[in-house]
């Protein structure tokens, strides 16, 4: 029997992912008080590539980091299937972080006495069913600078090793924080198109925050923030492929 997921199209994908309920989260710093999340009722959906706009301070990069476990709500829940992570201790917070999410942020963190193959080996060895080191490599177009250290890349590259060491252990979720904002705009292109692949051939669900509204053509949908809330959703009916995109 063909699976309904299978007869939908791809822009309308059903099953949840990660959830949110009423999330909230309120900053405290002495008398001052800032609401970075106010109420946020969000589902992303499993292999949807959803992009997040909004101004700056509206609440983008706080949500990505509660929804990969990095940080918890003040209030409201996150559900990755039927699992509440707002109820996880501790370790069993680092455990999904670990096994579940990849995060990709605007600077690379590569460790530079390390070649690109043996940084992303760090989290393949630690990994409960990853991909080849080498194999995450090829994916993001760099199979052939496998014993580059990361000096001898190009930003852009060095980002795409960052993606590879990201998506090698083959998490649920990816995680992507203005992923092009140190790039330039052809490498940023190569880059995006290395995240459009994973999300296309794993099936990863993927979350990317920018704040250029050109990217957002490549989502299946946009969600626009405003002061801690989600102001607009946007399905993409016609998205577009990486490749077809200039800034
Ligand atoms: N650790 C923190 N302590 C205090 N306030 C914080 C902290 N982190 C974020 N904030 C505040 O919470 C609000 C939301 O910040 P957040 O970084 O989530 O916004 P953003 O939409 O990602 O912004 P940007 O696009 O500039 O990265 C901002 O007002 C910010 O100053």
């Amino acid at each position: 029997m063909v699976s309904q997921a299978n007869t939908l199209p791809e822009t309308e994908p059903q099953t949840p992912s990660i959830r949110t309920r009423g999330l909230t989260k309120i900053y405290r710093t002495g008398e001052v008080e800032v609401r970075a999340l106010n109420g946020v009722d969000l589902t992303l959906y499993q292999s949807e590539l959803v992009v997040l706009l909004g101004a700056s301070g509206s609440g983008k990069s706080t949500l990505l980091n509660i929804l990969g476990g990095l940080d918890r709500p003040t209030h409201g829940k996150v559900f990755f299937g039927d699992a509440e992570l707002t109820a996880f201790n501790e370790s069993a917070l680092t455990r999904f972080r670990r096994d579940n999410v990849g995060f990709v942020f605007q600077f690379y963190n590569l460790i530079p006495s390390l070649t690109a193959r043996e940084n992303v080996a760090l989290v393949t060895e630690i990994a409960p069913a990853p991909m080849a080191p080498a194999e995450a490599l090829e994916m993001v177009g760099l199979g052939e600078r496998l014993d580059h250290f990361p000096a001898q890349l190009s930003g852009g590259e060095q980002q795409r090793v960052a993606i590879a060491r990201a998506i090698a252990k083959q998490p649920r979720i990816l995680l992507c924080d203005e992923p092009t904002g140190a790039l330039d705009s052809a490498s940023g292109v190569i880059v995006l198109e290395a995240i459009q692949r994973v999300n296309q051939e794993l099936g990863t669900t993927t979350a990317l925050i920018t704040h250029n509204a050109v990217i957002a053509d490549m989502a299946d949908r946009v969600i626009i923030f405003a002061d801690g809330k989600i102001h607009e959703t946007r399905v993409n009916k016609d998205k577009r492929r990486v490749s077809e995109m200039t800034w």
